[in-house]
């Protein structure tokens, strides 16, 4: 078969194309437009984040993963995504525990006996200039308001997130608010924004608007966001279980800042990408 493969996998619906550059060097320089060409649901492939594991520059990571948005942009990182990568990696190595490299560090990663896959998503960043925000505000309560949504928590999970607690998740028209909140100019880098619900002070109801991408089924950095958003403000203790669209993930913010995110990994199949797609014809 002719093409470049790659898998198509998913945590809770957050669905990836993932292909593999230190195999198919023709994946390693992608760029936005033809990220986002592969990405499109008509006329590509299909998916919310695309990935490209490449060889790991760390001595001490087993692999690197670069991640890029629907629109085809790059972005920091992708929790549900590394679950993805760390799944492959631990399949390749016949390992447990592997480490996985981003723009942003190394994410320690353990496979557990039920399947599921533990990721630390490293130390999250609440300072305003590290998530960041255009104005020295207290992160705690964003001075934010749009509709029925107003004072949001800002959180740096690698990637920017904008959290806001509400009453009744399900009742937010988050179609309407999110794009006009992940562009908002108190966001330079736009953001993603959650909408949460507290169900009790181990578990939460979270929607996710993505950054470059729209409403997505789940977002894994999201979910930590929304755990660490909900210890900070008391509404919750530090390990809680967020209900995403997709299903569940499990977040523990540690008292070194280090945020733990459990959660499934899926493969939907494999395929061969045509050439047409990377432009080549
Ligand atoms: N789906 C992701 C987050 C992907 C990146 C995000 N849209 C951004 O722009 O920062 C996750 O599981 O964390």
């Amino acid at each position: 078969m002719n093409g470049i493969p790659f898998v198509k996998m998913h945590g809770l619906g957050n669905d990836f194309v993932v292909f593999d550059g230190r195999r198919d060097p023709a994946v390693l320089d992608l760029d936005d437009a033809t990220a986002a060409r592969i990405a499109d649901r008509k006329t590509g492939v299909g998916c919310d984040q695309l990935i490209v594991i490449e060889p790991a520059r760390d001595d001490l990571a087993d692999a690197f993963m670069r991640i890029r948005n629907n629109d085809g942009g790059e972005v920091q990182a992708c929790g549900n995504a590394t679950r993805c990568v760390a799944n492959i990696v631990m399949g390749e190595l016949g390992r447990k525990d592997v480490i996985i490299e981003t723009v942003v560090g190394l994410l320690d990663a353990n496979g557990l006996a039920d399947g599921r896959v533990t990721v630390d998503m490293g130390q999250v960043k609440l300072d305003w200039r590290d998530i960041p925000l255009s104005d020295a505000v207290d992160t705690n309560h964003i001075p934010l308001s749009l509709g029925p949504l107003s004072d949001a928590v800002g959180v740096n999970v690698g990637n920017p997130h904008g959290v806001f607690f509400v009453d009744d998740a399900e009742s937010i028209d988050i179609e309407k608010f999110g794009p006009v909140l992940e562009h908002h100019e108190m966001f330079p880098e736009r953001a993603n924004i959650e909408v949460c619900s507290i169900i009790d002070e181990n578990k939460i109801r979270m929607r996710v608007w993505e950054r470059g991408v729209g409403v997505t089924r789940a977002c894994g950095t999201g979910a930590c966001a929304a755990g660490v958003a909900a210890a900070r403000r008391g509404l919750t203790g530090r390990k809680v279980e967020v209900i995403l669209d997709g299903g569940p993930l499990t977040i523990e913010w540690l008292p070194d800042d280090h945020v733990l995110m459990t959660g499934p990994v899926a493969t939907s199949f494999s395929g061969f990408l045509h050439a047409s797609l990377l432009g080549n014809h």
